[in-house]
């Protein structure tokens, strides 16, 4: 069985290293690092930092820009291969619509996410958080852009925006999945002994991953589930063991992503993951993930 599991855009996908060895891995697909126009050095370290619960970062977007990332697509082997996602994160609408329609040109079979939910730009606030905007820049690609993409989502919490998002989505019908979650915006870890921040940037505040964001992140996949008729959502946020990975299927989620657990364990845990799911799943009588898809239970 081809693995549901696959990296979270932003761990393991920033070089054709990092992408070299997802390719090599047992994942069942690799998300590129968000890339933008031109080239970015991020923000400046430490910038992202682990703790018994999960991680916080605030990378501030580095990566190799749009280009790279394109070059990447244009020799990867979709015959022999997974699929291979690409992030896009424009610092604005226009540099947004000058990546898309250089992939649109070349016409790769690759599978194009607009990313709405960067937490970590100064001054720079979320497209997921204005409705509006996020709608108008859908409208804007979907002028062009003619083949079916997806968008990665930042948490919500609270129903009336799960209600406003998914009526948005839901204008557009190339709008084929939604990835839940990003990370948790703006947490803030403290270090006791220190008293003291463990990010430089923005005094300290930083997306959060891990543990701190299942709840989170099973919660925004079984309500856009709920929302989002014809489409799939992708669930991410605190899957560390077969568990996590079961929670999130069994919540609606067609695939299932890996960031911070893969930060630290490293393409080891695509194969761990994938057979705790296995054991999981036949200690429980399914064969198959559809088994259980969605079938998440209510009191
Ligand atoms: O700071 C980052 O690079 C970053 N960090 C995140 O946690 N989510 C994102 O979408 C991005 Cl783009």
């Amino acid at each position: 069985m081809t693995s549901p599991l696959y990296n979270a855009s932003g761990v393991m996908c920033r070089s054709v290293e990092d992408l070299e060895a997802m390719r090599a891995s047992s994942s069942g697909a690799l998300i590129t690092k968000s890339c933008t126009l031109e080239p970015r050095e991020g923000n400046p370290e430490p910038r992202y930092f682990v703790t018994p619960l999960g991680s916080i970062n605030s990378m501030g977007l580095p990566n190799y820009g749009y280009q790279y990332y394109l070059d990447y697509a244009e020799k990867y082997d979709y015959a022999n291969n997974k699929p291979l996602f690409i992030s896009i994160s424009g610092m604005s609408l226009a540099d947004n619509l000058t990546i898309i329609k250089a992939f649109h040109e070349r016409a790769l079979p690759c599978i194009l996410e607009v990313n709405l939910s960067c937490p970590n730009l100064p001054g720079k606030p979320q497209l997921g958080y204005d409705l509006p905007a996020a709608q108008h820049a859908l409208e804007k690609i979907c002028e062009f852009y003619d083949r079916p993409f997806g968008v990665k989502l930042p948490p919500y919490f609270d129903v009336s925006h799960f209600d406003q998002a998914a009526e948005v989505f839901n204008k557009f019908d190339l709008l084929k999945y939604v990835t839940c979650i990003n990370s948790v915006g703006n947490g803030l870890v403290i270090d006791v002994d220190a008293e003291s921040v463990v990010i430089k940037p923005k005094d300290g505040l930083g997306g959060l991953g891990g543990d701190y964001v299942l709840p989170t992140a099973l919660a925004n996949v079984r309500e856009f589930v709920r929302r989002l008729p014809g489409k799939q959502v992708v669930g991410c946020g605190g899957v560390k063991s077969g568990r996590e990975a079961f929670m999130h299927i069994l919540a609606g989620a067609t695939a299932v992503q890996v960031g911070s657990c893969l930060y630290e364990e490293g393409v080891g845990a695509f194969d761990r993951i994938a057979q705790e799911l296995k054991d999981l799943m036949a200690a429980k009588g399914y064969q198959k993930l559809s088994d259980f898809r969605g079938k998440l239970k209510t009191l």
